[in-house]
Parts: structure tokens; C-alpha cells; sequence
């Protein structure tokens, strides 16, 4: 199997080979098509979808995968949220939806059109490269969990639906 993952961030390709261990997995740059901080759970999918689709598009039997962090609004408050696609050509896509948590209001109010959640995380944590390490959802868990974790579930998420469609496929 060959996988290519729409990014260069080091977290989000390991989390892809977490789960597909016996796979070529390589990362691509790709354009989102989406602001650099999607805002909504529809603009994250999207942008996942996007990235995943132009990965499948570059060779006939590569398989795709998007990962994309955003935030939603829910009630009065902000939440980190994740979201992924699997697509196996533009006409075959999966999608799955991963961990939410809430933002600490401080880091809510810093968070506008042109501010990254990455770059508002490295000031508030003082370190460098978060969103290529633990990430928000790290720090705010206390690390139990990653984004490497994180990424890593929505991956089985996707890679389970396509397993399940190409076992009912057989069958028929
Ligand atoms: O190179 P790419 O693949 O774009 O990697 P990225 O780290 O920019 O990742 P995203 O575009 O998917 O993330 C959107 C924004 O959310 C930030 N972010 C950081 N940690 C996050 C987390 O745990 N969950 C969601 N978003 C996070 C990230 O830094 C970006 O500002
Ligand atoms: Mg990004």
C-alpha cells in the first residue's frame, strides 16, 4: 500500500504510520483550499477533504489522507476540533471527526481571522514547533493526550470505514 498524507508536519505523517505499519507513507505539501485556522467543523472537513483528494489525484492506486485542526463555536465557547479524509480517487473519500476540547478563554479571545491556534500556543506554552509535537490538545491534557494520539485515531476511524466498504464489496 502506498499512502500519501497532504503535509509536511511531522506529527500528523506519524500518527499516519501508527496505523498503516506495514505501508510506504510519505508526505506531500498540499493547499488546504481553507484559511490557515478553519473556523467551523465544515471548513476543517474541507479542508481535509481537499488535501486528501489532491494526495489520491497524483497517481492511480495511491491512497490519500488529509488531516486537518480547527476550531468551532459551541454555545458561548471555542473548541479545538480535528477532522480527517481518506480518499481512495474524488469519487471514493471517507471522513471522520476526531477529539473536541474546550479553549481556555484566554486563548479564545487571542484567536481572530489571521491568527493561528499554533502560533498563540507556542507564546502561551513558551516553546517552539507545538503543532509539530504535542500540540494544543497536549498541553491542555496535560500531554495524556497528542496530537500524534489524536491524529492517529481519526486514521483508524478512516481506514476501518474503508475496510469495512472493500469487505462488503467482496461479499457481493
Ligand atoms: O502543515 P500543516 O499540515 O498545515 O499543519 P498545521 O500544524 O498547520 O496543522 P493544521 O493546518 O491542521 O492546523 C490548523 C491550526 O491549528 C493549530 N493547532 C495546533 N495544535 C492543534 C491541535 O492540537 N488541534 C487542532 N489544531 C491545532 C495549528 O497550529 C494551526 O494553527
Ligand atoms: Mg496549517
Amino acid at each position: 500500500m502506498h499512502i500519501v498524507v497532504g503535509t509536511k508536519n511531522p506529527a500528523k505523517i506519524a500518527a499516519v504510520s501508527a496505523v498503516f505499519e506495514n505501508a510506504t507513507v510519505e508526505g506531500k505539501q498540499t493547499d488546504s483550499h481553507v484559511s490557515a485556522q478553519p473556523f467551523s467543523d465544515l471548513e476543517t472537513m474541507q479542508g481535509a477533504i481537499n488535501r486528501a483528494i489532491q494526495c489520491a489525484d497524483a497517481k492511480s492506486g495511491i491512497i490519500g489522507i488529509g488531516l486537518e485542526g480547527g476550531v468551532m463555536q459551541l454555545d458561548d465557547k471555542l473548541y479545538l476540533c480535528n477532522w480527517g479524509a481518506l480518499a481512495v480517487s474524488d469519487a471514493e473519500i471517507y471522513t471522520a471527526g476526531g477529539d473536541r476540547i474546550v479553549l481556555p478563554d484566554e486563548v479564545a479571545k487571542q484567536l481572530k481571522p489571521g491568527v493561528e491556534l499554533g502560533d498563540v500556543m507556542e507564546r502561551l506554552a513558551h516553546k517552539n514547533d507545538v503543532r509539530k509535537k504535542e500540540g494544543a490538545i497536549g498541553i491542555f491534557t496535560n500531554e495524556r493526550v497528542s496530537r500524534k494520539d489524536m491524529f492517529s485515531h481519526i486514521v483508524s476511524l478512516l481506514y476501518g470505514q474503508l475496510e469495512f466498504h472493500r469487505k462488503q464489496k467482496a461479499q457481493h
